[in-house]
């Protein structure tokens, strides 16, 4: 078959062909990172030069002292090539192992890096069998008066500041929903790490029904809070064996019933392997919103007194926001349950029992939306901002 060329005009196909022999200037990197590069690459280029410069000497030195015991009829030829291909492999692992050196010191590094945090002390447990059980959950959650800062930031103060001498205080009553809004960085993400405790606080509580979370068994604790996120976590594996992970003894009828609450069970169903589909390496075989809806089938079938959103849907384009959406919307409705949820689109949350605004360490307004909007305060402001970027004004 023969191939039509492709016809262009005489001028363009002039540009294409000055083009291609002299392309346009690429734009240079920054000066400094140009210069860790050169120095980089002299530092290779001498280390290479010089390790094969050795093995040339090496060779040279070798003839030279092998002519003159032949010559001499010290050795014989046979032992004298004998003892030279023994030298030459000898030099070449030297050789080899001064290549590997950069290696071995970054490995060491990396190693010494992985031996200080395995040698860190384990203050929470998370597979103690210590601590209590209670046999109910009602789901009442109570941030009392912390101080917090994150380990690897001492200095960074999340909770309690000259604006909060009281630390973040928050009380969240069984089933109520309870929104966090505020600032980047103002510490909204960081309560639900405290509640799961994943970190603890300096000073305060954080109690569960009123019993602080430090008495009660860490697993106990973990099992009764469903956590949907961003980026939610599968594992390698198939569809059911992740949403299985809400309730490992589910029968299939309640997986599929869980799928179909949380809006997943007909995009499910068009993989060719259905259940069985296998979700990938780090989950690269689905999109952002069919992960999402994984993770909230998978929450629905642990159904957990307390839930936590953190963003939920925060990554997700329009279409996929309002299935997601209305996934949770069916999660929280199946029971009521006690919901913390972290949004930036205010909308999504207007609804909620409660709106708490987190800024500069502790909770700046409190209240509901209209109580805020009423307010005049940072969370009107938010408002303001957002719906007048959604209408165009
Ligand atoms: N693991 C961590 N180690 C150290 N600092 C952290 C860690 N996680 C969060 N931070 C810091 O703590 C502060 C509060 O973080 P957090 O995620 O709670 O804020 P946020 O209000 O949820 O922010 P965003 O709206 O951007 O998600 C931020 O300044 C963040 O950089």
């Amino acid at each position: 078959m023969l191939l039509e060329r492709p016809t262009l005009p005489p001028v363009k196909l002039l540009c294409a062909y000055v083009l291609c022999f002299f392309p346009p200037p690429r734009p240079a990197p920054p000066q400094s990172s140009l210069d860790a590069r050169r120095r980089r690459g002299l530092i290779a280029g001498a280390a290479f030069g010089y390790s094969q410069a050795i093995l040339f000497w090496v060779f040279a030195l070798l003839f030279y002292v092998g002519a003159v015991l032949v010559d001499d009829g010290t050795v014989g030829y046979k032992n004298f090539f004998t003892a030279m291909f023994a030298v030459i492999f000898g030099a070449f692992g030297v050789g080899q192992i001064s290549s590997d050196a950069k290696d071995a010191g970054e490995g060491e590094q990396a190693a010494a890096k992985i031996f200080r945090l395995t040698d860190e002390p384990l203050n929470i447990d998370p597979l103690s069998e210590e601590g209590a059980r209670p046999a109910t959950t009602d789901g009442a959650v109570e941030f009392k008066n912390i101080f917090f800062a994150y380990p690897s930031r001492p200095n960074m103060q999340i909770y309690g500041s000259d604006k909060y001498p009281q630390g973040f205080c928050l009380d969240v009553a069984a089933g109520e929903t309870v929104a966090l809004v505020g600032p980047s960085g103002g510490g909204k993400s960081t309560c639900m790490g405290l509640l799961l405790r994943f970190y603890e606080a300096s000073k305060g509580s954080v109690t569960i029904d009123g019993r602080d979370v430090k008495e009660v068994n860490v697993k106990w604790l973990r099992s009764q809070i469903g956590y949907v996120g961003q980026e939610p976590v599968l594992f390698q594996g198939t569809i059911r064996e992740n949403i299985a992970k809400g309730d490992p003894g589910a029968s299939d009828d309640r997986i599929q019933e869980a799928a179909k609450a949380a809006n997943a069970h007909d995009f499910i169903m068009e993989f060719q392997e259905g259940y069985d589909a296998d979700v990938g390496e780090k989950s690269a075989l689905l999109s952002g919103g069919q992960k999402q809806r994984i993770a909230i089938a998978r929450a629905i079938l642990n159904n957990p007194p307390i839930l936590l959103l953190d963003e939920a849907t925060s990554a997700l384009d329009n279409e996929s926001e309002k299935v997601v959406q209305e996934a949770l919307d069916q999660l929280q409705a199946k029971q009521k349950r006690t919901t913390l949820t972290v949004a930036h689109r205010l909308t999504t949350i207007r609804n909620s029992d409660k709106i708490a605004v987190l800024n500069g360490g502790g909770v700046q307004e409190l209240g509901t939306h209209d109580e805020l909007l009423a307010l005049k305060g940072l969370y009107s402001t938010l408002w303001n901002q957002q719906t007048s970027k959604l209408t165009g004004e």
